[in-house]
């Protein structure tokens, strides 16, 4: 199993290193100090589960890799378009290129350049960062992703995808047959722990102790539910309920990766999040007050750091 990381950071590079580990040919695609600490010392990923380095081969060019059975797409949403462009020399007949971003438009974005036909949706779930160029630190959350066809289907490319992924010590991976649910899920979730972590910039555990806040954090969720439902997406009952279980059992310490560019003075996916969400929320006509009052609150934040 040939696989290219477009975008081998927090996320692509733990994943891609723990494929690696089990056997798949993992090319890693970076840019700027991170990629020449990758080529020159190789990849450090130091995890809560476990630190390892290794030597894998990373590039800026896709030309240098070739075409590959899966492109794990892992840049930040605001880099969607400019990367989508490049990646055609990744692309055999048969390769599916696999989004592991938060936000609800990347799908739509890489399709309109590479073809429906290429891409699956994902949503991954881990604490993890560029520590320091070549090294990345992981520091909690499940280390899983979900992903799948747009369509839903059960292809032979995702299932051999998925039996690469079940090799691999220190991640778990799900073949979803309905990624649109769980983009709309994740997003419900990501712009509670995003949004109120980046405003109150104060870890988990903290807003957990205030009523007002914790009830903020519900009501963020519950309102991006409501818009997904408004445009078709068919959410499960209960999803409030459950990421409110789930948020409850995060460490105590637990922060994202929207509050770590905020306060590392790097450019922020808030439209990617609360923005969508306020943009979807008015075209529905679904009224959206908490995930509002985080979008103007971040918007300083965003424009500071762009
Ligand atoms: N970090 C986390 O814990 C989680 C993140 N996510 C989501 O996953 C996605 C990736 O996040 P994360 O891994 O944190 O991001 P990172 O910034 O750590 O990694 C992305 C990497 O891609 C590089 N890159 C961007 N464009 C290109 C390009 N054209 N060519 C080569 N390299 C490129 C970036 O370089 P540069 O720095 O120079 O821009 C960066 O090194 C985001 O959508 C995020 O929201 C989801 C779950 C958890
Ligand atoms: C869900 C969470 C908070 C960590 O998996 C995330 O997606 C992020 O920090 O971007």
């Amino acid at each position: 199993m040939k696989v290219a990381v477009y975008g081998a950071g927090g996320v692509g590079a733990y994943f891609g290193g723990r494929l690696a580990q089990a056997g798949a040919d993992v090319h890693l695609i970076a840019r700027g100090d991170h990629l020449d600490a990758l080529q020159r010392d190789g990849l450090r990923v130091e995890s809560v589960s476990g630190d390892f380095s290794m030597e894998l081969p990373a590039t800026d060019d896709p030309a240098d890799v070739g075409r590959c059975d899966v492109v794990l797409f892992t840049v930040k949403s605001f880099d969607t378009e400019a990367a989508a462009r490049e990646v055609r020399p990744l692309l055999g007949d048969d390769t599916a290129v696999v989004s592991l971003q938060n936000g609800l438009d990347n799908e739509t974005k890489l399709a309109a350049e590479i073809g429906r036909e290429h891409v699956m949706g994902g949503v991954a779930y881990i604490f993890s960062t560029i520590a320091e160029p070549g090294v990345v630190e992981h520091t909690g959350g499940p280390t899983s992703f979900t992903y799948g066809e747009l369509d839903g289907a059960r292809s032979d490319r995702a299932t051999r995808f998925l039996e690469w992924c079940d090799r691999a010590d220190g991640m778990d991976a799900e073949l979803s047959e309905s990624i649109q649910t769980d983009l709309w899920e994740k997003a419900a979730f990501i712009c509670a722990q995003a949004g109120m972590t980046a405003t109150v910039r104060l870890p988990l555990g903290e807003i957990r102790s205030h009523e007002e806040s914790w009830e903020m954090y519900r009501r963020l969720i519950d309102e991006v539910c409501r818009v997904g439902r408004a445009t078709g997406a068919e959410l499960r009952d209960g999803t409030v309920s459950q990421w409110m279980d789930f948020a409850d059992d995060l460490g105590a310490d637990s922060y994202s990766s929207l509050h770590y560019d905020m306060t590392h003075e790097k450019p922020m996916e808030l439209e990617a999040l609360h923005g969508t969400v306020v943009r979807r929320g008015r075209e529905n006509d679904v009224a959206v007050p908490m995930n509002e009052a985080v979008y103007a609150i971040l918007q300083p934040w965003a424009q500071r750091n762009a």
